[in-house]
């Protein structure tokens, strides 16, 4: 077991590459077992949730190759295996499995997922989903038991609009039979971009980027090459670090549009942002303004990047309230900050930051991806020596951070954890 060390007052400088998107990755992937031969996506993130899905596509009988960052998967040997615990609860995102398998086998059995916990994270509207297209769904011993005679096209209202639902009856209904329209459905560019594998697969979808998608199912889908979008979170978090910790940094491989919500913000707080194609030039001041912000569906400010944001506001002059109105309870890097310095309050559904604070380093832990996330942003500022326990959160979404931070700069490196420290961190 490992912790991350930050030494704080290395201003962020130069230019970073942004990995491909893991919440696109992650859905990608079990997109693959709906196809009857080979299916090559470009670009994957080197991060741990996309081990572990390839993982699960073996185990389902796939074949995985992988060449670089470009993996091939061959379902052709795919059988509907049920993985009702182990991996599955590694990370949120097993639950796409329901869905492919679904569409592809007429069944599937899955453990309940795992992945960050953000306070209840339920599924009743992928169940929802999959009993409308004539799945029946039942809840044995912690895992979903999904099965269909045969799986009809249906017209499904999301009751709340959710990104891993919109997907999960996508991958079920481009194999049903007749039409689909899921109506309230999420728009984040990473559905679009598994809309697209589909669609090159041979699935015909219509919609997708507004709240209609209308599906037409189709009897078979064939494999196709794919490349992967830029992951906006993994920019948008080097753009926060750069603002707090940067003179001039550049984000390269990113689609400006993507990250509209948090630019405004940066710009609101008096920092430079320039955006081309795929870069964003990002400069930041000595002194910077407080600002609001409420996280909601995209395009509005992403909760995936509320809590780097938080640790932003440390240093911005005044108060700023945070409302996460996806995740209320995504709040347990608060406590880590405190111990820092930082002063924050909690009061209600809003997270209030006064600043500015000198930040102190200080040892803390992760308790999930994006808390990681904002604590090495914190590190960064902090005058000494930050160290971080809980980098297997850190893993799941982000492709070597101690090599980009280095190379903007920074001086950050991991360390193995001593056995007293292991037990101090399985206690805490
Ligand atoms: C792997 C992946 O892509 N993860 C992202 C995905 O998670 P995930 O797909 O799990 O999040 P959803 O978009 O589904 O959740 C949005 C909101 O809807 C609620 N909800 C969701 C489904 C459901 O059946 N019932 C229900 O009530 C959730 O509790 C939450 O309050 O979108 C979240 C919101 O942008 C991001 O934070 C995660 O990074
Ligand atoms: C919450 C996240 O991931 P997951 O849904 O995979 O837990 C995230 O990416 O911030």
């Amino acid at each position: 077991m490992q912790k991350m060390i930050v030494e704080g007052g290395h201003f962020l400088n130069g230019k970073v590459r942004i990995s491909g998107a893991k919440n696109s990755a992650v859905a990608l992937l079990p997109a693959a077992i709906l196809a009857d031969s080979e299916v090559t996506i470009e670009g994957l993130p080197e991060i741990s949730d996309v081990n572990t899905l390839s993982d699960l596509l073996e185990e389902i009988g796939g074949s995985v190759s992988w060449d670089g960052q470009t993996i091939h998967i061959d379902p052709r040997n795919m059988i509907s295996m049920p993985l009702p615990n182990g991996k599955v609860k590694k990370l949120r995102a097993s639950y796409y499995f329901m869905g492919a398998m679904l569409g592809k086998f007429g069944k599937a059995v899955i453990g309940l997922p795992g992945g960050c916990f953000l306070g209840p994270r339920p599924i009743d509207q992928h169940i929802k989903g999959f009993e409308a297209l004539g799945a029946e769904v039942t809840n044995e011993h912690g895992a979903i038991y999904i099965r269909a005679k045969e799986l009809v096209g249906a017209r499904i209202y999301l009751d709340v609009v959710s990104v891993g639902a919109t997907i999960n009856i996508m991958l079920a209904a481009v194999r049903a039979k007749g039409k689909t329209i899921i109506e309230n459905a999420a728009k984040e560019p990473e559905i679009i971009d598994v809309a697209t594998l589909l669609t090159n697969m041979g699935a015909k979808i219509k919609g997708v980027g507004t709240d209609v998608i209308r599906i037409e199912g189709v009897p078979s889908l064939h494999g196709c090459r794919h490349t992967i979008i830029p992951d906006r979170i993994e920019a948008g978090t080097y753009a926060i670090a750069a603002a707090a910790a940067g003179k001039e940094v550049i984000i390269d491989n990113v689609i400006p549009q993507h990250l509209e919500s948090l630019l405004a913000k940066l710009r609101e707080m008096g920092i430079t942002v320039e955006d081309s194609d795929d870069q964003l030039y990002i400069a930041s001041k000595p002194r910077l303004k407080s600002v609001d912000i409420k996280t909601l569906v995209y395009p509005g400010f992403p909760t995936d990047l509320q809590q780097p944001f938080t640790s932003l506001l440390t240093r911005a002059e005044n108060t700023g309230v945070i409302t996460d109105t996806i995740y209320s309870a995504r709040l347990k890097h608060i406590d880590e900050l405190r111990r820092m310095n930082a002063i924050i309050k909690v009061e209600g559904g809003s997270v209030i930051v006064s600043g500015p604070v000198k930040l102190a380093g200080s040892s803390v832990k992760a308790s999930d991806l994006r808390a990681g996330a904002a604590l090495v942003i914190a590190g960064l500022m902090a005058e000494g020596i930050t160290e971080i326990t809980g980098l297997e959160h850190i893993d799941r979404g982000y492709e070597n951070m101690t090599e980009k931070l280095n190379n903007l700069g920074a001086n950050v490196w991991r360390e193995d954890m001593t056995e007293e420290e292991i037990i101090q961190f399985q206690n805490s």
